[in-house]
């Protein structure tokens, strides 16, 4: 197969052009997920760095070349910069700039002494293969973004930093072969392998975005967006499964119905936004005192379900006025910090073992109806359903 430098080269130029273009687009169209802008960044460098390359072909003048490196390797530490911040992770913006400061005293040092090119080609190459691993580690080793596109992006970097540790190993023995414009099977692999890789990357950052896009969609239609806490929609399910899982295995299943008391004072005393407050604190500290396998959920306005899998009415009583007493704690403060209107901030709740061959209505309904018997009883109180 013959595969000419100089076409191939424009080539890559005009995919590194084309793939700036897409995460210009990618960034413009969802500005409020960060790394994105760094991304583009990224790819603006790529293209000035095959720039140079182009042009150092043309007018054989060194500086260039060693621009063209230090451009190649600021776009990978703004790549990852850009995939840090993308994962939430600490911005490396000290490291950005120490690293650009650093990297260009060294380049044009080189530039300027004329060391052997050799010697330039080796440290080049061995700088992009550390950086493109230590992206590859982020990316493959994320501990809270472990997605199929968060994978397959590090490992283009993984092979990435391989190809460039290779390229190293071979400028150490033969400076001339890895020279990009010079016409021979390395420098066309190189090149192909420039291409392809580019393509591919920017395809994972548009994938990765496409991920967090839909876990954010997941988790807008799942959640209410006050509390935080499951919605009735999500719920269903989650209550479904659930249930079916203790019939199986003949467990117990208990419900809380409840209810926050008077909630209607709150916010005509101390203001909507008050109440909301309420809510958050109510949804914390049941989050604070339930089991991670309880599914606890924002039921509608001051109304909240817990389905306690494997666990019998005794206990859920328990756990209940766990709740109960946690929250009014939290409300006594509340109350304080508002002395000139006293009235505890408090809940009710009723309580329902699962019977056996009940329907879930049927469970809620006499959770429902034991909540509305703490409620005549006086509010703030527990009570069990017959
Ligand atoms: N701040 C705030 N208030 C809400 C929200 N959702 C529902 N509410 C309010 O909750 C109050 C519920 O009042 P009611 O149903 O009369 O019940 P209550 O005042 O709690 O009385 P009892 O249940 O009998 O103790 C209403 O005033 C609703 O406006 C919300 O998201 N934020």
């Amino acid at each position: 197969m013959l595969l000419d430098i100089h076409t191939l080269l424009v080539a890559v130029a005009l995919a590194t052009a084309f793939c700036a273009g897409a995460r210009l687009l990618l960034w413009r169209m969802h500005l409020a997920i960060p790394g994105l802008s760094r991304w583009f960044l990224a790819g603006v460098s790529a293209v000035i760095t095959f720039v140079m390359i182009f042009a150092y072909g043309k007018l054989q003048w060194l500086p260039l070349l060693s621009s063209a490196q230090f451009f190649a390797v600021i776009g990978l530490i703004l790549s990852w910069d850009g995939f840090s911040r993308f994962m939430g992770k600490p911005p490396l913006r000290s490291l950005v700039l120490l690293g650009m400061a650093a990297v260009g005293l060294v380049l044009i040092l080189i530039a300027q002494t004329q060391y052997s090119v050799a010697t330039k080609a080796v440290s080049n190459a061995v700088l992009v293969a550390v950086l493109s691993l230590l992206i590859a580690r982020d990316l493959l080793f994320s501990p809270t973004q472990n997605t199929p596109a968060v994978r397959a992006t590090g490992y283009i970097y993984a092979i990435n930093g391989a190809v460039f540790l290779i390229r190293a190993m071979i400028a150490r023995e033969n400076s001339e072969i890895v020279d990009l414009l010079n016409p021979n099977g390395v420098a066309a692999f190189m090149l192909l392998w420039l291409l392809c890789s580019m393509i591919a990357i920017t395809l994972g950052m548009v994938l990765m975005t496409t991920e967090r896009l839909q876990a954010d969609l997941d988790n807008q239609a799942n959640h209410d967006p006050l509390t935080g806490a499951l919605n009735r929609r999500s719920c269903g399910l989650l209550y479904e499964k659930a249930m079916a899982y203790s019939r199986r295995h003949k467990l117990p299943v208990s419900v809380l119905m409840m209810d926050l008391d008077e909630f209607k004072k709150v916010n005509d005393y101390l203001g909507h936004d008050f109440g909301d407050k309420v809510l958050c604190r109510f949804v914390a500290e049941a989050q604070k005192i339930l089991r991670e396998e309880d599914i606890f959920c924002r039921f509608g306005g001051e109304e909240f379900v817990a389905l306690l899998p494997n666990t019998s009415s005794d206990t859920a009583l328990m756990v209940a006025n766990r709740l109960r007493n946690g929250f009014k704690i939290d409300s006594d403060l509340i109350e304080t910090t508002k002395s000139h209107q006293s009235f505890a901030i408090t809940v009710s709740m009723g309580v329902a073992e699962h019977q056996q061959d009940e329907s879930f209505e049927s469970l809620l309904r006499r959770a429902d109806t034991a909540l509305y018997i703490a409620k005549d009883k006086g509010r703030n109180r527990c009570e069990l359903a017959e």
